[in-house]
């Protein structure tokens, strides 16, 4: 299926990616398609020869064909010469020794663009924090991009949509015209916390949904953790400093959604396998790409506590991962030791809205959805 290419908004216009696992090579492709000259850097030599000579990726994209304009190197130097806007797709863990590889060999002028939905273990840092602690520019040259985005899915050019967030609208309207193609739309705001952390919490849910569906939980189950979730995440990226309303969204409720019906989804995958009975180790080894989640878990708890949030479902994932919880015990209803019936607070405080809020955050996501088409825009 080859979806219908939009003309590109700035044609040419030098971009780099750093990282060619699954998400970065497919995010080279969205731009390549979309009009830019697109250099992917890849750390072995002979995985960009691959994607160069044989248009391939057959490690991480098996069966994708990617753009015949699209050129891979594993020189750093080259991929970062004269480019103006710079992706980068890296494990989080690793972030921090690539941006100082990176660092004499950005252009001073570059936007640098985070994909990663991790935070740092050692700093419990977001990826936009680690990019503005390692370089010396100023926020408004970084920014963010999450949201539904499932890479190979998007690969196949199944449409989506994503939202691109920076302190600066400017800077997040110029990535979003980049970032925009026949099956890729992407949205804009301004919400870095809101948006980062929607990505980096989803993946905490959707190993919880996993480990049900590893048990056998049907439905229900899950429909009551993914709704638990999403309060528990709202709660948490509101206490520091986002706006609930990028919760309701693509990269809050949105991504929560692709990721916790997935199979393509790794921190589901990896939730499966606990699930199922396999330790922490052997789930680790099993996978083979990165699974944010697993590592994630002990910092968003650490934060989460020096905010006094709770964060119930969270707290027995990383119970299942230390093999103190058995994964058949993990429901919504064991998340509490009180029997008092307890108001069902949604995503916002008021009680009295009940699912009123909830309702309100679906049809955001479903509006954003239906409504993409129309150039870059608040989501
Ligand atoms: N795959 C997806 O569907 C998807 C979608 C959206 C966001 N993301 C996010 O993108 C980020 C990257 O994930 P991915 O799916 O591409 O992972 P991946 O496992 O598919 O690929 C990771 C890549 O990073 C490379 N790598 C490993 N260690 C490295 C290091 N120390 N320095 C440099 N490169 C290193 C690997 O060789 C590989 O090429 C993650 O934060 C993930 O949450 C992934
Ligand atoms: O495969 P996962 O679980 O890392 O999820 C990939 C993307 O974040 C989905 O939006």
């Amino acid at each position: 299926m080859r979806a219908k290419a939009h003309p590109p908004v700035v044609p040419g216009t030098r971009v780099a990616v750093l990282g060619a696992g699954s998400w970065g090579t497919t995010f080279a492709k969205i731009l390549a398609d979309g009009g830019a000259d697109v250099v992917l850097w890849a750390r072995r030599p002979e995985l960009a020869r691959e994607i160069s000579e044989g248009r391939r990726n057959s490690d991480y994209l098996p069966g994708i064909n990617l753009p015949a304009h699209l050129r891979a190197t594993s020189s750093l130097r080259d991929a970062l010469a004269g480019a103006g806007q710079v992706f980068v797709s890296v494990p989080s863990q690793s972030l921090r020794e690539n941006l100082v590889a990176a660092g004499d060999l950005l252009d001073p002028e570059a936007v640098i663009v985070s994909l990663m939905k991790g935070v740092e273990r050692s700093s419990g840092l977001r990826m936009s924090e680690v990019i503005g602690q390692v370089l010396p520019i100023a926020p408004e040259r970084i920014a963010a991009i999450s949201g539904p985005n499932l890479a190979l899915e998007i690969a196949k050019e199944q449409p989506t949509a994503a939202v691109v967030s920076s302190a600066s609208l400017e800077t997040a309207q110029a990535v979003a015209k980049l970032a925009t193609n026949g099956y890729f739309r992407s949205y804009v705001n301004t919400d870095v916390i809101g948006t980062e952390f929607g990505g980096v919490l989803k993946n905490l849910i959707a190993v919880a949904i996993g480990i049900v569906d590893g048990v056998g939980y049907g439905e229900n189950t899950k429909a009551s953790i993914i709704t638990r979730g999403l309060v528990e995440m709202t709660d948490f990226a509101v206490a520091y400093g986002a706006q609930p309303e990028t919760l309701a969204g693509l990269a809050g409720l949105g991504d929560l959604i692709a990721t916790s019906q997935s199979p393509l989804s790794r921190n589901n995958t990896a939730g499966r396998l606990l699930g199922q009975g396999y330790g922490y180790n052997d789930v680790v080894k099993q996978m083979q790409q990165t699974t944010e989640g697993l590592v994630s878990v002990g910092p968003i708890l650490e934060l989460a506590h020096a905010k006094g949030v709770e964060m119930p479902i969270v707290e027995q994932v990383r119970q299942v991962l230390a093999g103190t919880l058995n994964p058949r015990d993990i429901a919504p209803h064991l998340t509490t030791d009180s029997r008092e019936p307890q108001g069902e607070r949604t995503i916002d405080d008021g009680q009295a809205h009940g699912g009123a809020a909830l309702w309100g955050a679906f049809k955001r996501a479903f509006d954003q959805l239906r409504d993409g088409g129309r150039g870059p825009r608040g989501a």
